[in-house]
């Protein structure tokens, strides 16, 4: 699992591998600018045109003056655009400046004419994690003239003028691309700023992710390769009873749909038995669209204690009993799943929230998530409320969208790597519900549930969204649910 660190760490973390390897900083300039031209090989292997490298004073600046050089080694036509006079540049950046072969071109930035055509790229390595205020002057008109250009845009590290853990102020380059190395900078997981990052790629600059731990910050990346640990072994002998109990809790007049989907995903996500406890007019429609589904009566309300997990919400309405609700979280002791409705009645009276079992786990998008814990001015501080809301109220915080977060009562935050903007579909969080639910249910602690729950998810749209791209809706999302487990090779 890697650990997303602070911009200000970085430098020490860097500094601490070179000195325990007994290797130079410009042996790990070397890694990543090897590690930015493999992968560039991989993503565009046959490229016309020319690549326009522009190079910032610092150690980022250094990065694209190795780039080039292995770029024009392996027969590239590349242009170098410098802002700085060398001598003021960093150490590392001269070093490799002496380095550079005489078929790269160099120009200053001032002799520069922006003569670039849709098929070149320009790469921006201006700033990295060491920018230390808003861009101006030089920097800021170049960048301008940048984003105003169309041909393949790349940004090394972190997008020029984004800063590493905070809200960008004034302009930054406008990328199709961001590679950053070792683990995504924290900023790069803000909505702010998808406009500059287009889609981000990690790549490794071979930093053991055991030695970036000691440094760890309490935010961690979740990859397809951290997933297995989370998952909980079956063996041959395993019933429907190991595979769980669970009930769920919604799917009003008009909103059985919810039901229907949320009830699905958990049996496709390998719930055992799945009961649903829904408004008696719509329970034919429920019977009939998931026959696999029980519908619960009073009996089974009586004897809550014996489901494994419930899951409360998805398109309960807000007109349901309060006195009803509270019930169930009062008599039901274990971790529960509450979801949409679930969330915004507990808004309307967040009294209740006391009634919540501890370990639970509230899955809000970010209306859900105002309207429990009032306004963001930005998700820098919507972040830190939801890692209060956890700590606050023993629970399991996943806050839903792009790179969903996932804060725990003892502080920490998950940010999942899975998942699509086509996933943006009514009905798509019950599908989220459901599979919480189903691995909660079958004996997961509710953190693993969670983080299975969520990446499983992300995955399945990604699988669904391979054929239909925006065309995705939240059914096709459970059918290929169980891909994901073949996928990730779980049993
Ligand atoms: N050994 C290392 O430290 C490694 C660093 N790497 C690269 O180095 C980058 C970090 O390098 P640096 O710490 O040198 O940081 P930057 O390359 O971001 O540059 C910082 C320099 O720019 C100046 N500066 C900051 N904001 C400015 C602004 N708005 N206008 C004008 N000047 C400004 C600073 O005073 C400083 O001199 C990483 O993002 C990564 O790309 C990689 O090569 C991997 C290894
Ligand atoms: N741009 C995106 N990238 C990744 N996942 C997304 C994106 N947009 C939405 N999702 C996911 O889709 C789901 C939408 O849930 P929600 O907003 O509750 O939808 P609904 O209420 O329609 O069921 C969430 O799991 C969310 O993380
Ligand atoms: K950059």
């Amino acid at each position: 699992m890697l650990s997303i660190i602070s911009g200000d760490k970085v430098k020490l973390l860097d500094a601490a591998f070179i000195k325990a390897r007994q290797m130079r900083s410009l042996d790990l300039m070397e890694n990543a600018a090897k590690a930015f031209f493999v992968w560039f090989e991989r993503m565009f292997s046959a490229i016309q045109g020319e690549i326009f490298i522009f190079s910032g004073p610092g150690n980022n600046g250094g990065d694209g003056v190795a780039i080039a050089r292995l770029l024009a080694e392996s027969g590239k036509s590349v242009k170098l655009i410098f802002f700085q006079d060398k001598e003021q540049c960093s150490p590392d950046y001269q070093a490799n400046f002496e380095r550079l072969p005489s078929k790269v071109k160099v120009l200053s930035v001032l002799d520069f004419d922006f003569q670039i055509t849709e098929n070149d790229f320009v790469l921006d390595c201006i700033f990295g994690v060491g920018i230390n205020r808003p861009i101006e002057g030089v920097y800021l008109e170049a960048v301008n003239k940048l984003n105003h250009i169309s041909c393949h845009k790349i940004s090394v590290d972190i997008p020029s003028g984004i800063p590493s853990d905070n809200i960008l102020q004034g302009e930054a380059f406008k990328a199709e691309h961001t590679l950053t190395f070792q683990f995504p900078k924290f900023s790069l997981l803000f909505p702010e700023h998808a406009e500059y990052t287009g889609r981000i790629h990690v790549v490794d600059i071979g930093i053991p992710d055991e030695f970036i731990l000691n440094f760890n910050e309490g935010k961690f990346f979740l990859r397809r390769e951290d997933i297995s640990r989370f998952h909980k072994k079956f063996h041959a002998f395993s019933h429907k009873g190991d595979f769980g109990r669970i009930m769920l809790f919604g799917g009003s007049v008009g909103k059985v749909g919810a039901m229907v989907l949320s009830s699905k995903a958990a049996l496709r996500t390998g719930s055992g038995l799945v009961h649903v406890q829904i408004a008696e007019s719509e329970r034919a429609i429920i019977q009939t669209a998931v026959p696999e589904v029980m519908v619960a009566g009073a009996q089974e309300i009586k004897k809550l204690k014996s489901f494994d997990a419930l899951g409360i919400g998805p398109g309960w309405g807000t007109e349901v009993d309060l006195a009803f609700y509270c019930s169930l979280l009062k008599r039901y002791h274990k971790p529960l799943v509450i979801d949409a409705d679930g969330l915004n009645l507990l808004a309307k009276k967040p009294e209740n929230l006391k009634y919540v079992p501890k370990g639970s786990v509230l899955t809000p998008h970010l209306k859900e998530f105002q309207r429990l814990a009032g306004e963001a001015k930005d998700h820098k501080e919507r972040l830190e409320k939801a890692r209060s809301f956890a700590r606050e109220h023993g629970v399991y915080l996943v806050l839903k969208g792009a790179f969903t977060s996932i804060s725990t009562p003892q502080g920490e935050q998950f940010f999942n790597s899975s998942g699509n903007q086509y996933m943006a579909t009514a009905g798509s969080g019950d599908v989220l519900t459901g599979m919480i639910t189903s691995f909660l249910g079958q004996g997961y602690p509710p953190l693993n549930a969670a983080i299975c729950g969520v990446f499983h998810h992300g995955l399945a749209g990604e699988m669904a969204a391979l054929k239909k791209r925006r065309g995705v809706i939240a059914s096709d999302i459970i059918e290929c649910v169980p891909g994901t487990f073949v996928e990730l090779n779980i049993e």
